[in-house]
């Protein structure tokens, strides 16, 4: 090997070096989703919960807990939008399905949130977190007192650093003439808080990674779409029902909340609330899950794999 033959391998090493550290910039940037959010709402479904053998999921409480001190810590603002209150009354009671009598139901709501708060107080209380609980009937909205001093108790909550969690107040929500109380589920009242308290994001945590072509529950093939610009009803006919006994709306009215979201010109990210921790590693700017959002620029799609809905 002569001179010039050393100094060429070297060119050839530091040139293939600096084209893995470009190659490795790349695949991290295409990785990079910035998200920009101060106040969230996070909603978390039952199945994300209750274990399918019907037992509460203790982990999931405390690494909710947990991931929510850290982010209120930071001075973020967040609003916990719960289900569970069912779920928990049936594994409290030793039940295996859902009543179908309402009053049954409500009663069982009755126990259930009562738990699902002692739950989250003792989770919260290790992470030296204060927490509010909000249970709202969609009357509430529809007039304009109660409305403020909802709001002004959100916004009380939140200044004093003190984490809200919001349930439908179960046991008394129902529609009669033109008394309507009930949100219907929990996407719903998710998206309507986070409008209404003007959110930056909506986080949805369920039992699945996030929006797919098909409902992956029946279909081995589905692809997870890592962005949706706009939901019309091509995008509807691909969503499903739900896939466990607890959850109620399935993966209409996450789109149902999406598409509010959208239209008020708000993001929303579905992922997988299996490790609620998740959440800080969407907002460190991992490209995980679904992300709604009327911003183009987000519109790359994660692999050759992963088609984008973007009609
Ligand atoms: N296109 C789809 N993409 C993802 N999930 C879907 C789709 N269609 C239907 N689903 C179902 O929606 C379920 C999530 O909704 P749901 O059971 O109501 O959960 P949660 O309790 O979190 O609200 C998934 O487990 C899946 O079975
Ligand atoms: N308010 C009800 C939850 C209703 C609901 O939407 O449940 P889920 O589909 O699990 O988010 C409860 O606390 O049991």
């Amino acid at each position: 090997m002569n001179e010039n033959g050393t100094a060429q391998s070297g060119v050839s090493i530091q040139s293939s070096v600096f084209w893995f550290i470009i190659k490795r910039m790349q695949v991290a940037i295409m990785n990079h989703r910035s998200i920009e959010a101060n106040r969230i709402v996070v909603k978390v479904g039952t199945s994300s919960l209750i274990h399918p053998n019907g037992a509460v999921n203790l982990e999931t409480f405390d690494q909710l807990a947990y991931t929510l001190s850290a982010l209120n810590n930071q001075g973020k603002e967040l609003i916990l939008v719960s289900s569970g209150a069912i779920g928990v009354g049936l594994n409290k009671m030793h039940l295996k399905k859902r009543p179908s009598e309402i009053g049954a139901q409500q009663a069982l709501a009755a126990i259930g949130q009562s738990e699902l708060m002692t739950l989250f107080t003792q989770r919260f209380n290790h992470y030296l977190t204060d927490i509010a609980q909000v249970l709202l009937t969609h009357d509430i909205f529809d007039y304009p007192k109660s409305n403020k001093y909802v709001m002004d108790t959100f916004n009380c909550l939140l200044k004093d650093n003190v984490i809200p969690i919001v349930n439908e107040n179960d046991t008394v929500a129902t529609d009669e003439l033109d008394h309507k109380t009930t949100f219907g589920d929990n996407d719903q009242l998710s998206a309507i808080v986070a409008s209404h308290v003007n959110a930056d994001l909506l986080i949805v945590l369920s039992d699945i990674d996030g929006f797919y072509d098909q409902n992956p529950k029946k279909f081995a093939n589905a692809s997870l779409i890592p962005t949706v610009n706009i939901i019309n009803e091509e995008t509807f006919t691909v969503a499903g029902g739900s896939g466990s006994r607890f959850g109620t709306g399935g993966m209409q009215t996450k789109l149902l909340a999406a598409k509010r979201m959208l239209a008020e010109n708000r993001q929303m990210i579905l992922a997988n609330g299996r490790d609620p921790r998740i959440i800080l590693d969407i907002l460190a700017g991992k490209k995980i899950g679904t992300l709604f959002t009327k911003n183009r620029s987000e519109n790359q799609p994660q692999s050759e794999t992963s088609p984008t809905i973007n009609h």
